[in-house]
């Protein structure tokens, strides 16, 4: 009972075909992520504005950062990837039985080059869905975190995070496993394509690894692993409604040709029916719905096999 999805065997016209394009000849510096000391939120008040003011910053500069401090203890994190593990371990026909339909998801079934697959499986389960006492722990942590940390990036942007809290709710954000199978094959494909993230932001914690890595300055960087961290990305909804002050950030994952690799994700989405309006104006962006949104992405995938995004919705 075999766990691993059928990649080679699915994607094999893939591999016949395609014209490959060597991603080893793209430059790609390590580099480190600002790192803010959460700690600091609950000393006096002077401190806790120097660490909401960085915050704030890395998210302008970088769209990314990363965490300490954090409030999620190792062993939680240990036990929360125990459970990943154990899911991903189970014989391949089974996984897409362990939720909701269309949660288990692996490869990229729009793929019409080696360029546009993912090397990867995920498991991407919505709040309500989850049963697990490490997932439920974690959900309640991660959920607090994204909102406080929210509530703080609109804070410095002089406004009130309260219309969203209300509409960003367990059943409409997620928590997504990813696994990233080795990958040996002599040329590079993606453990996950590049792309910006559909939402308001994004709690991820990554293994030791390594692999990720985001576009700075024009630049591709990998991010270090540092276990301890929790990296916080800005997704496409607090850019726009930021109008474009946050930065949601291109990133990828690059496949490891020996190791596999695990990470989860917390999406911190709102419900279908809220609307997305810049908060400063001129607006970069016309004011849509979060549903509109999601089908615009999903009508460009199905044709073009790639996600354009906020460009989509420039005035
Ligand atoms: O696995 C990672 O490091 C990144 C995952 C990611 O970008 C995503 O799930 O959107
Ligand atoms: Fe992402």
């Amino acid at each position: 009972m075999d766990p691993e999805p059928p990649f080679h065997e699915t994607y094999k016209p893939l591999f016949a075909n395609t014209k490959i394009e060597h991603r080893s000849l793209v430059t790609v510096e390590e580099g480190e992520l600002p790192l803010v000391d959460l700690s600091r939120l609950r000393q006096k008040e002077a401190e806790k504005e120097k660490c909401k003011e960085e915050i704030g910053r890395a998210a302008h500069e970088w769209g990314f950062l990363q965490v300490m401090n954090h409030g999620i203890s190792m062993e939680l994190l240990e036990q929360l990837r125990e459970e990943q593990v154990r899911l991903f371990k189970q014989p391949f026909q089974n996984k897409s039985l362990s939720f909701s339909a269309g949660s288990y998801r692996w490869g990229t079934p729009t793929a019409t080059s080696l360029g546009q697959l993912s090397w990867s499986e995920a498991f991407h389960i919505p709040m309500t869905d989850i049963s697990s006492s490490s997932m439920e722990a974690f959900a309640t942590k991660v959920s607090s975190l994204a909102k406080q940390l929210a509530e703080i990036l609109a804070e410095k942007l002089g406004q009130n995070w309260s219309y969203f809290q209300s509409s960003c709710l367990p059943s409409t954000c997620y928590l997504r496993l990813n696994r990233y199978p080795p990958c040996s094959i002599p040329y590079d494909v993606y453990g996950l394509m590049p792309h910006t993230d559909s939402d308001f932001l994004t709690i991820l914690h990554q293994d030791e690894v390594g692999g990720l890595q985001l576009v700075k300055d024009g630049k591709w960087i990998s991010v270090k692993p540092n276990p301890q961290a929790l990296i916080i990305n800005i997704g496409d909804l607090f850019q726009a409604w930021s109008n474009d002050f946050y930065t949601s950030v291109e990133h990828c994952v690059v496949t490891h040709p020996t190791q596999e690799r695990f990470s989860v994700a917390y999406f911190l989405c709102p419900s279908n029916e809220t609307v997305i309006e810049s908060c400063s104006k001129p607006s970069v962006y016309t004011k849509f719905s979060f549903r509109e949104y999601r089908e615009k992405v999903q009508e460009d995938v199905q044709r073009y096999g790639y996600k354009v995004g906020l460009p989509r919705f420039l005035v």
